[in-house]
């Protein structure tokens, strides 16, 4: 559906935020996970066809994006990680507003979805209610729903979990992969978690390049009987990598990667995703030393 090739963008002060982005993305949910400053909004505003790349192509269904922006825009809806809402006005108010903007011009078929996107992320209640007033939660939840609007095919949501309690968080997953059931739904986050919960593919991101993409098992499968877990680290072997130090109900938790057991105090761990991630922040530090 959406295939990016050979994508660079350099910001005029020198900063390379992509490099050389190529990416294959079809129907459901395909995580973007990297750490702050890794090039994630850079990347979610060039497709949204916000940002011009230096250099690459963007397909849509085999069009170049660029050509006709508005094809892609037409079926695109997009959450950025910030945005605001006009005080004073309710949300359906504020929905019927964005709705003509996108281009919704009969005004029985506005009214349609804004009852179909209101019920769908459960605002139907909240419909005469300011969005300036509404929670964190249910202010995401009315993101999720603007996006909505026009039945986007593509769908950017940028960081939508970030200052979520977790049952906000939990009710927001469940909405995104609905949605995701019937169209590509790209989300941008530095939360391991929201990748696990919700992306079969996955692209890592860091320093404007993706060092690993494909299914998200995959990325990580191929760590099997080289990580470990212990609870303290005292003395290593010279090549185990140090993945992480945490607490867990206060205990410390160590995990390290290494080709051989590291020491009669580590056990062999099952690898999750975090693992492969940390393993490639290491990796970049080391060569970037
Ligand atoms: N308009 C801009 N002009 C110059 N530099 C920019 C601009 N926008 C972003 N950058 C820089 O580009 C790099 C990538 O930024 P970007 O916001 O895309 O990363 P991110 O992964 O979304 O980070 P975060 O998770 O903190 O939002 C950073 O070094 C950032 O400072």
């Amino acid at each position: 559906m959406l295939e990016l090739h050979n994508i660079n963008k350099t910001y005029p002060d020198g900063t390379r935020a992509l490099q050389d982005i190529s990416l294959q993305l079809g129907k459901g949910m395909v995580g973007l996970l990297g750490p702050n400053g890794a090039g994630k909004s850079s990347l979610m505003r060039t497709i949204a066809t916000l940002q011009t790349p230096d250099s690459g192509h963007i397909l849509f269904n085999g069009q170049d994006v660029w050509q006709q922006p508005t094809r892609l825009r037409n079926k695109l809806g997009y959450l950025p990680q910030h945005f605001g809402v006009y005080p004073h006005i309710s949300c359906q108010g504020l929905l019927e507003h964005l709705a003509i903007l996108k281009g919704l011009n009969s005004r029985a078929q506005r009214r349609q979805q804004i009852e179909q996107v209101l019920a769908l992320t459960n605002l139907t209640a909240h419909a005469q209610r300011q969005p300036s007033h509404f929670s964190g939660g249910m202010l995401q939840r009315f993101g999720v729903a603007q996006a909505l609007l026009g039945d986007p095919q593509v769908l950017i949501f940028d960081e939508p979990t970030s200052g979520l309690d977790p049952a906000e968080r939990l009710r927001l997953h469940q909405l995104l992969h609905d949605i995701a059931q019937t169209r590509l739904v790209l989300l941008s986050t530095h939360i391991v978690e929201d990748i696990e919960h919700l992306c079969r593919q996955t692209a890592i991101l860091l320093d404007g390049k993706i060092v690993a993409s494909g299914q998200t098992g995959a990325l990580f499968s191929g760590l099997s009987n080289r990580i470990w877990q212990g609870p303290q680290l005292g003395v290593i072997p010279e090549h185990a990598i140090l993945l992480s130090q945490r607490l867990h109900y206060g205990n410390p938790v160590v995990r390290l990667f290494c080709e051989e057991q590291p020491g009669s105090h580590f056990e062999p761990a099952i690898p999750c995703l975090q693992d492969c991630y940390f393993l490639h922040l290491v990796q970049q530090v080391q060569e970037a030393a």
